[in-house]
């Protein structure tokens, strides 16, 4: 974030009671947007447990399948599950537990197979396809992580590692140097002669890590891999995922409880309730509209400060003007917009600086012909992907508004004091911080 001292003249505070706008999301938040075909695509997908398929398909075609369900001796697990995954995308499935979240994560490589629905992996629908065809998708396109790894004990890191590529028929050679590989990515480069018991819970899960990479599947099934570990450790590991699918983009599902944890990875977030997902969104928007009370319970326990970002709070700036407008002609609009100093771009939107009205009269009275000898650089500036955290303390510091722009340097608006307050108000004590500052 780059930030500039603020001076006296800066352009007129935005009114902090002016109805919040909701945030702009991208759309779906998907990691590629370019993508044709999405990767994984669920449709009216059920799973019913217990029960034979035909049996299973009487539940659901009940008025009320899970009381169908029970009555016949089985439990709903999943009920007309819909979502889609982009190719490249990090989409986090969470609920409490027992909500649906594996059955739903398992359906994908049908170790559970769906009762009902439609699983297509690029267009192709899993369910349809033979036990040979299935275990093709599974060794070619799937990877599991699992929450335990199930490290062979008696075996090196390294061969552990290696494991995926060996059932897969790989070479010895070369899946040996694969997995060497895969371990210095995840930071164990170095320990791949040491046995499993030798390292502590977070690098063993590492190891676990390492053993999908190693085969370099285009899709990543997680189902909860961090959750036994400590919390420091958990957040380790957090980062290193985030980091590698910088890298690798690869169309990962990852289950959690922990919404802290599906904001921190996920490009969207699944948030499934009894077997049915109750919201579909990318992490702040469902921080700022969650759907139910379900939703806003988990809400509630998440730092806002550290997931809502400048571009979920951005509003337009009160008045824009180019850079070519006569300093006259620029007075003219302030006052028709009763502000007493607005901000210049050029024609690509980028941020030139800001006039006031006092310089302008100045200039006005040296004939100048352009407001450019008028700009000043006494605001605030955030970039729209930092977080709250990160500057709010510069919004406690000023009434005006902190000016927001994209990494081209493009003005896209504003961020108010109000804005800040309002997003953090429901939430934890960075608020009365944000208040105080
Ligand atoms: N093999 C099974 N047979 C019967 N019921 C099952 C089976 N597997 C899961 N269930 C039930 O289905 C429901 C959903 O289970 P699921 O494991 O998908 O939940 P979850 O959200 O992943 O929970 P957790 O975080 O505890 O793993 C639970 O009530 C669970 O008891």
């Amino acid at each position: 974030m780059s930030e500039t001292q603020p001076k006296q003249s800066q352009p007129e505070a935005q009114p902090e009671t002016q109805p919040e706008t909701q945030p702009e999301t991208q759309p779906d938040g998907a990691a590629s947007e370019e993508a044709v075909r999405p990767a994984i695509v669920g449709r009216g997908l059920s799973k019913v447990y217990g029960l034979s398929q035909r049996q299973a398909a009487k539940a659901l075609a009940a008025d009320d399948p899970r009381a169908a369900a029970a009555a016949a001796g089985g439990y709903l697990g999943a009920h007309e599950i819909d979502f889609e995954v982009a190719t490249g995308e990090m989409f986090v499935v969470m609920g409490l537990s027992g909500s649906g979240k594996s059955t739903v994560l398992r359906m994908i490589n049908r170790l559970n197979e769906p009762s009902a629905g439609e699983l297509l992996i690029d267009g192709e629908d899993i369910t349809k396809v033979s036990d040979q065809r299935l275990r093709e998708i599974r060794n070619n396109s799937i990877g599991m992580v699992f929450q335990h790894f199930s490290l062979f004990p008696h075996r090196t890191v390294r061969e552990n590692a290696a494991y995926g590529l060996k059932v897969r028929g790989i070479a010895k050679s070369e899946r040996l140097e694969k997995a060497d590989a895969a371990l210095e990515r995840v930071g164990l480069g170095g320990r791949g002669d040491q046995l499993p018991h030798e390292l502590s819970g977070g690098m063993r899960q590492r190891v676990g890590l390492a053993r999908a990479l190693s085969v370099d599947p285009p899709i990543l099934l997680m189902d909860e891999p961090f959750s036994a570990l400590d919390p420091l450790i958990r957040r380790d590991m957090q980062d290193l995922l985030v980091e590698l699918q910088a890298q690798d983009q690869r169309t990962t599902v990852f289950v959690t409880h922990d919404l802290n944890e599906a904001m921190r990875i996920g490009d969207r977030v699944m948030v499934m309730r009894e077997g049915r997902v109750v919201q579909l969104a990318p992490g702040p928007e469902i921080v700022a509209n969650p759907a139910d009370d379900y939703v806003s319970e988990f809400v509630s326990d998440v730092d806002r400060a550290r997931v809502l970002s400048a571009a979920d709070l951005v509003r337009p700036a009160r008045l824009v003007l180019p850079e070519d407008i006569s300093p006259r002609e620029a007075l003219r609009r302030l006052g028709d917009n009763e502000v007493n100093g607005a901000f210049v771009t050029d024609s690509a939107d980028k941020l030139l600086g800001v006039v006031t009205d006092d310089r302008l009269v100045s200039l006005t009275r040296r004939r100048a012909k352009d407001v450019s000898d008028a700009l000043g650089d006494d605001y605030h500036q955030v970039r729209d992907s930092d977080v709250v955290g990160d500057f709010m303390h510069l919004a406690g510091k000023q009434v005006v508004p902190l000016t927001v722009l994209d990494d081209e340097g493009r003005l896209l608006g504003v961020v108010t004091r109000g804005a800040i307050l309002s997003a953090l108000s429901t939430a934890n004590d960075d608020t009365t911080e944000v208040a105080h500052a």
